[in-house]
């Protein structure tokens, strides 16, 4: 057996040129070759701007132009989830986008549960990534988790709605939730700020948890900074745009007023620029990392200690060893009734066959006591015969001898 040897960690200063360094760029152009993904989630009541959003974050057309699509809310629609998924590229860097839909709810008239498919959605996600985790072969798992979900509120101005605040509840613990106000160009600069504080003190009282970017004591002064900057914003209070318009000569992204132009990407119209650098500039790989390491790891641990049970279940609660004992044990108790029921069905066919060979039994002794009759009767008939053909006819004593020799 080979001993184990500790060996001392000596620190030293490298004389010359080694190439370490460059590890993390190492792992940077692998990531660049390999092409990035993320996977957003809009959720929000229908005609907010979900998609237009979408649009104008990606600055393509991931959904077919709506711009001239203007909200109805005459038929209610059912909470159908779409995916759209798109390979968009800016300076070499790939990035595989998934956009998941969650069009139409809040137009129920009973929208108690319209939470729960998107909550399964996202959990269904986390279950497929578990089941791949679990494989013999882990190489290739497709990560479909929702990595951030954006949450549009209505510009009404008031406070959150008693939905909003039962959906933010319900998808709150298992994805980043990024709350943002939708079409703020709909509201004025004093009524933003109001609603904001307003949306806040629903946020806190209720205990959701929302995303922020972190603040660590250890970061750059600049990135400090940049995470406060975007944190004053939250929630964001957002224009969508994909068309643009003209201001001072110059084509912008924007929403055309008779009193003048909202331009999306000016941080004194809106809080779109913000909200775009933490999603996509700053924050990405930390939405993902949260993703993985709290929000799935979370899931995950709840799932196991469970057993693979629904909360609801009566079983729930119960620890993987016990419930295999239970399942063990229903299952040879199985096996023992099966076992049982056979017997039976083989004890009773043994005794109809039983039944059957001593009928057959029967029947054979009487053709044999029926066939011994008749072969007593006929030698009795012929003895008789024979009796009398001797009586009728004193022939020669030879033949007379003969004879009673033949009929003995
Ligand atoms: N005023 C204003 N209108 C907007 C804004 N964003 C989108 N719209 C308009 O709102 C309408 C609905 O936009 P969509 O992007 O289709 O909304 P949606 O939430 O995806 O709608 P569903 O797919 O039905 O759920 C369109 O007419 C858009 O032009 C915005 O920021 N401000």
């Amino acid at each position: 057996m080979s001993e184990i040897v500790s060996i001392p960690i000596v620190k030293k200063k490298l004389a010359g040129y080694v190439g370490f360094h460059n590890l993390p760029n190492q792992v940077h152009r692998k990531s660049v070759k390999r092409g990035f993904q993320f996977t957003l989630m809009v959720v929000g009541e229908s005609g907010l701007g979900k998609s237009t959003l979408v649009n104008t974050l990606f600055n393509s057309s991931l959904y077919p132009n709506k711009e001239n699509k203007e909200p109805t809310h005459e038929t209610p629609k059912t909470v159908d989830i779409q995916t759209i998924s798109a390979d968009v590229e800016e300076n070499g860097v790939k990035l595989k986008l998934t956009v998941i839909d969650t069009p139409g709810f809040g137009d129920f008239v009973n929208n108690e549960e319209s939470w729960r498919p998107i909550l399964e959605n996202i959990e269904a996600r986390y279950d497929a990534y578990l089941e791949q985790e679990n494989r013999v072969n882990r190489k290739r798992i497709v990560d479909t988790r929702v990595h951030a979900c954006l949450y549009f509120i209505s510009p009404t101005g008031h406070s959150l709605k008693p939905l909003d605040i039962e959906f933010m509840r319900q998808l709150a613990a298992r994805v980043n939730l990024i709350p943002v106000i939708a079409k703020s160009d709909t509201l004025t600069e004093d009524e933003i700020k109001a609603f904001k504080v307003r949306i806040l003190e629903d946020i806190a009282y209720n205990k959701i948890q929302i995303y922020q970017p972190p603040i660590h004591d250890n970061d750059d002064p600049e990135t400090i900074q940049e995470n406060r900057d975007i944190i004053s914003r939250i929630p964001f209070a957002i224009v969508g745009s994909d068309k643009e318009v003209e201001v001072n000569g110059k084509k912008v992204r924007g929403r055309k007023y008779p009193w003048g132009v909202i331009e999306v990407d000016n941080e004194e119209h809106c809080d779109f620029i913000k909200l775009r650098q933490m999603l996509i500039r700053t924050h990405m790989e930390e939405l993902k990392e949260y993703t993985n390491e709290v929000l799935y790891e979370s899931y995950r641990m709840g799932k196991l200690t469970r057993g693979g049970y629904d909360v609801s279940s009566e079983t729930s609660g119960m620890n993987p060893l016990s419930k295999f004992e239970e399942e063990k044990l229903a299952h040879e108790q199985k096996m023992a009734k099966m076992e049982a029921e056979m017997k039976a069905v083989f004890q009773q066919k043994v005794a109809e066959k039983e039944n059957k060979l001593k009928q057959s039994e029967e029947e054979l002794y009487a053709r044999h006591r029926e066939m011994k009759d008749q072969l007593e009767k006929q030698r009795l008939e012929l003895e008789e015969k024979k009796r009398r053909l001797e009586a009728g006819r004193p022939g020669t004593p030879e033949k007379a001898k003969k004879n009673k020799g033949l009929f003995k």
